[in-house]
């Protein structure tokens, strides 16, 4: 090995171990080692957000040091101290996920929203019967990608009273101050001959599942969003309250009743606003630390498991829904609960709450209505399913559901990968 490349890997190896005095002395003595990254693609700051060490990553950010840098997998180190829950370290650093837009727009502002909705540049999402209009990806033919039609291309369709509108919101645009807006139109009109007029390659995902985790992750946070709002007004065409019939206002999320008089017309109503329903999820860790418990639903594809998952009901705290969701499932009683990371699930509009708990009692009695089997699993058999070995004994839940994520995150804690 080179002087340069032993070097850099001693720099590499002070900022996994969290060493900010060895970092100190070898930055004052070449500091072009601070941006330079390993064989694995990481760089020093990467490996002390990986690690969790904030004076480490901090004595690298007052040399200067890139933030912007990307590992093989995209991540820069904001996006990895975020994954594996260092939020002490995710404070330090800009990441995609927690910087806040500095953008504000008023829904009710009925001029603003014309003129975005005239602009050439806005983008619009078509959905019919929920299903997005996409098209096959330009690098791998299992890619689709949604369709992003100009105001030219759903002219007709706006002013239409068989169209839906809903506005997705702004994006800040890099060159100039502009904004991009985004909205999402869904029509009634039958899709064969809109598909021959706008784009023959395209069609109507139809299938949300599996189709949806064909998206990249851009696309399916857009689509998350549209396809929950779009998903409330179908099913909440009428006043809950009284039955009347209702007007859509706040760009597409709120529905106001037009009978004089109804009770949802005075004070604040969750019944004029799209729904979220709550739901724990949560990966079950035996007492002694080195299993965890996953179940198979009966609709789950051949050989996966996942986490415990299940709606919180009136009153409950997110601790009680746990613990009540894990002993009606499995017969398991839970201690602690630990919350970690949230996702929204758009079937049709959940918020799904991550946690780690830890079980008080080890014997499984699954509840044969809603969950096949459950079992504990190893630590090894977790690593062999998520990288997918061949002694792997189970499937993970794919990539996009927070399931997998509460699982990698729990074999990451141990092992310290
Ligand atoms: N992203 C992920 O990793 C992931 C993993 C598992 C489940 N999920 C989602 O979480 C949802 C809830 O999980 P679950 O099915 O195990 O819940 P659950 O265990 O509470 O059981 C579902 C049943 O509860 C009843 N229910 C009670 N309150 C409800 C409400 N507000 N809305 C609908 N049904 C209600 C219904 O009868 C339903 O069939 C699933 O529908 C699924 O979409 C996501
Ligand atoms: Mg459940
Ligand atoms: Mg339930
Ligand atoms: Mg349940
Ligand atoms: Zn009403």
């Amino acid at each position: 090995m080179s002087v340069r490349a032993e070097l850099l890997e001693r720099f590499l190896d002070a900022a996994s171990r969290g060493d900010e005095e060895a970092l100190s002395l070898m930055l004052s003595q070449s500091r072009e080692l601070l941006d330079q990254r390993g064989e694995q693609g990481w760089s020093a700051l990467m490996l002390a957000a990986r690690n969790g060490h904030y004076d480490a990553a901090r004595v690298l950010l007052s040399n200067g040091c890139d933030t912007s840098v990307t590992n093989r997998s995209g991540q820069t180190a904001g996006d990895v101290a975020l994954f594996w829950g260092h939020r002490h370290i995710v404070r330090l650093l800009p990441s995609r996920d927690t910087e806040d837009p500095d953008i504000h727009f008023n829904r009710d502002d009925g001029e603003w929203l014309a003129a975005r909705r005239a602009s050439p540049e806005t983008v619009f999402l078509l959905f019919h019967a929920l299903s997005p209009l996409v098209r096959s990806g330009a690098e791998h033919e299992e890619q689709i990608q949604l369709c992003k039609l100009g105001s030219a291309a759903v002219q007709e369709l706006l002013g239409s009273s068989r169209t839906l509108e809903v506005f997705l919101g702004v994006e800040k645009q890099q060159e100039d101050d502009g904004m991009l807006a985004w909205f999402a139109l869904s029509t009634e009109d039958d899709p064969t001959q809109l598909l021959k007029d706008k784009d023959p390659s395209s069609f109507f995902l139809q299938e949300a599942m599996p189709g949806l985790l064909r998206l990249s992750d851009d696309d399916a946070g857009v689509l998350a969003q549209a396809r929950s709002v779009l998903a409330w007004h179908s099913r909440y065409r009428f006043c809950p309250t009284c039955g009347g019939d209702t007007k859509v206002e706040e760009a597409g999320y709120k529905r106001t009743c037009l009978r004089a008089g109804c009770r949802s017309l005075q004070g604040v109503h969750n019944t004029c606003y799209p729904r979220v329903d709550p739901v724990v999820i949560m990966l079950v860790l035996h007492p002694d630390g080195k299993q965890c418990m996953l179940g198979r639903k009966k609709i789950f594809p051949p050989g996966m498991f996942s986490c415990l998952a299940g709606f919180v009901e009136p009153g409950e705290t997110l601790e009680a829904a746990v613990r009540r969701e894990v002993q009606e499932e499995s017969g398991v009683q839970v201690g602690p609960v630990q919350y970690l990371s949230s996702q929204a699930w758009p079937m049709p509009s959940c918020l799904m709450i991550g946690c780690h708990c830890v079980a008080v009692t080890t014997d499984i009695k699954a509840d044969q209505n809603e969950i096949e089997e459950a079992r504990w699993f190893t630590r090894q058999q977790v690593m062999d399913a998520l990288v997918k070995d061949k002694r792997a004994v189970f499937i993970m839940p794919p990539r996009q559901a927070i399931a997998h994520y509460l699982l990698k995150h729990w074999v990451g804690c141990n092992a310290n990968l």
